[in-house]
């Protein structure tokens, strides 16, 4: 399986002075454990790291570290999240037929994850991995800050990465998307509005994407409950 890792970002969220995945966790910068998991996923054999070129030098250092054998392209990345990734699908080889996209800040994936993903692609064109969301979730007027309603909570589901496609499928999604002037957080976002299927599969509740500092403080106590050594 093909896999790109949109890792392009700047980390606003996080307000560090460089990109959040060069932040250290457990001692490893956080792309490496995202890495990691992609190194022990049985399913995957080629992956496309997408960032800024500022950046790859530290990207090439982690994975000559990690001891990669698995082949590793490194791909410019845009100045969004679906740019980058538009990047990544012209960056994969042309025999490439499925992909999976899968966030560098979700660094607590496993590769069990990765695997399951690839096995359900077998039977789908678009999936993403989810979880149920367990909080209940309130539509609120953006004027007045006002709650307008309270969706059937049933129905939500938190959405994760990896996201999987068909590359060619993706691809005409993305060309609609800038056609139309879409902006979305998400790749299924655009196999979505093009009308096409999205296949939910069961995510990780651990999955979690770190964006914020109390992330990392989180994602650390759950790598120290695996026993995960750096
Ligand atoms: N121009 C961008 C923006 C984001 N990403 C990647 O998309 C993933 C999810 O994005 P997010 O968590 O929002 O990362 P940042 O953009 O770095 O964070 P922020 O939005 O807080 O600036 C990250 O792995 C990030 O590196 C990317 O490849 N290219
Ligand atoms: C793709 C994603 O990780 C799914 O949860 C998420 O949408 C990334 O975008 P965001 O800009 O960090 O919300």
């Amino acid at each position: 399986m093909y896999l790109l890792i949109p890792a392009a970002g700047s980390g606003r969220r996080m307000g560090a002075s460089r990109n959040k995945l060069l932040l250290p966790l457990l001692e490893q910068p956080l792309l490496a454990w995202t890495l990691m998991a992609a190194k022990q996923s049985e399913s995957i054999h080629w992956i496309g790291i997408i960032g800024q070129p500022a950046d790859w030098p530290d990207f090439k250092e982690i994975v000559a570290d990690l001891g990669l054998t698995k082949l590793v392209h490194f791909i410019p990345g845009g100045a969004t999240r679906q740019e980058s990734v538009y990047q990544g699908l012209k960056g994969l080889p042309a025999i490439a037929e499925q992909v999976l996209i899968h966030d560098g800040a979700r660094c607590l994936i496993t590769p069990d994850l990765f695997d399951r993903c690839t096995t359900e692609l077998e039977t789908c064109d678009g999936l993403i991995a989810a979880v149920p969301v367990k909080d209940t979730i309130k539509v609120v007027h953006s004027d007045s800050q006002v709650v307008a309603s309270t969706p059937d909570r049933s129905k939500l589901w938190a959405a994760q990465t990896p996201q999987g496609f068909s590359v060619e499928k993706l691809r005409q999604c993305h060309d609609e998307g800038l056609r139309q002037g879409w902006e979305v957080t998400d790749d299924a976002a655009l196999f979505e509005q093009c009308g096409l299927p999205v296949k939910i599969v069961p995510g990780e509740e651990t999955n979690l994407k770190v964006t914020t500092p109390i992330d990392l403080t989180i994602a650390e106590f759950i790598l120290r409950q695996r026993g995960t050594e750096a």
